[in-house]
């Protein structure tokens, strides 16, 4: 009994450390043309391809940031030259990767376009759709990866209209304005750096706090 115990404890230890070795994954998710490959670029130092035609970025990369892995999705949604049948692919493929990594997931950052996504979820509400944006939002919400909403291109919209304009956003997503009591969404000017280092803060706040809860979900 006392042997059978000894090896348990001891396999045990072994899972615990293996469990504390794997680095949390940190998925960027978004519309093709928001900013991803900006941003990717911006926080991971590295080179990565910044195109203006829409849908550069087809496969999924993965960069070591030391405390945790960024996992940087293909982008989704409309594309120009790109049949509807792929855009559905490559949504599938994100929801169907992320449910599966679920547990090595700290957070997810979506990143949305200021000016556009209000266009955008206004003609899809007009169809009678669940515009992609808010689709993809809602299905990070419901796994609780607590999202960070990066609003980008705010130089976009005139500085006296951001209040109004982010309400708006808010709103949209099922949040009650004023937007600033909603810690989850960081306007941005990720070609200028802006906002970069907000969100930075929020990955290494919530990566933490991840690593913190396996340990004690493991040692039960
Ligand atoms: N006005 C403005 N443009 C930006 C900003 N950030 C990025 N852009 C521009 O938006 C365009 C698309 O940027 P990317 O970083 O390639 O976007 P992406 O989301 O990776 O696009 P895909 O590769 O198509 O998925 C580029 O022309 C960028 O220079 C910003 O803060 N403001």
């Amino acid at each position: 009994m006392t042997d059978f115990f000894e090896r348990y404890k001891k396999i045990k230890s072994v899972k615990i450390k293996s469990k504390k070795l794997e680095k949390p994954k940190v998925v960027v998710a978004g519309r093709s043309n928001v900013g991803k490959s900006t941003f990717v670029r911006h926080i991971t130092g590295k080179n990565v391809r910044v195109g203006k035609r829409p849908g550069v970025t087809l496969k999924i990369n993965e960069y070591d940031m030391g405390n945790y892995i960024l996992v940087d999705m293909p982008g989704f949604g409309f594309m120009h030259g790109i049949d509807k049948k792929v855009q559905e692919k490559i949504k599938d493929e994100i929801v169907h990767y992320i449910e599966g990594k679920r547990d090595e997931i700290a957070t997810a950052i979506q990143i949305i376009d200021a000016k556009s996504f209000l266009e955008i979820v206004e003609r899809w509400d007009q169809r009678g759709e669940i515009p992609i944006d808010i689709e993809m939002f809602d299905f990070l919400n419901e796994l609780e990866l607590n999202p960070i909403l990066v609003v980008n291109k705010m130089d976009k919209i005139k500085k006296t209209q951001w209040d109004e304009h982010l309400n708006k956003i808010v709103e949209t997503l099922g949040y009650k304005p004023p937007w600033s009591q909603w810690e989850f969404v960081v306007p941005a000017i990720l070609k200028e750096k802006k906002g970069l280092d907000e969100i930075k803060h929020k990955i290494i706040e919530r990566v933490n706090k991840f690593k913190s809860q396996k340990t004690v979900d493991i040692d039960i």
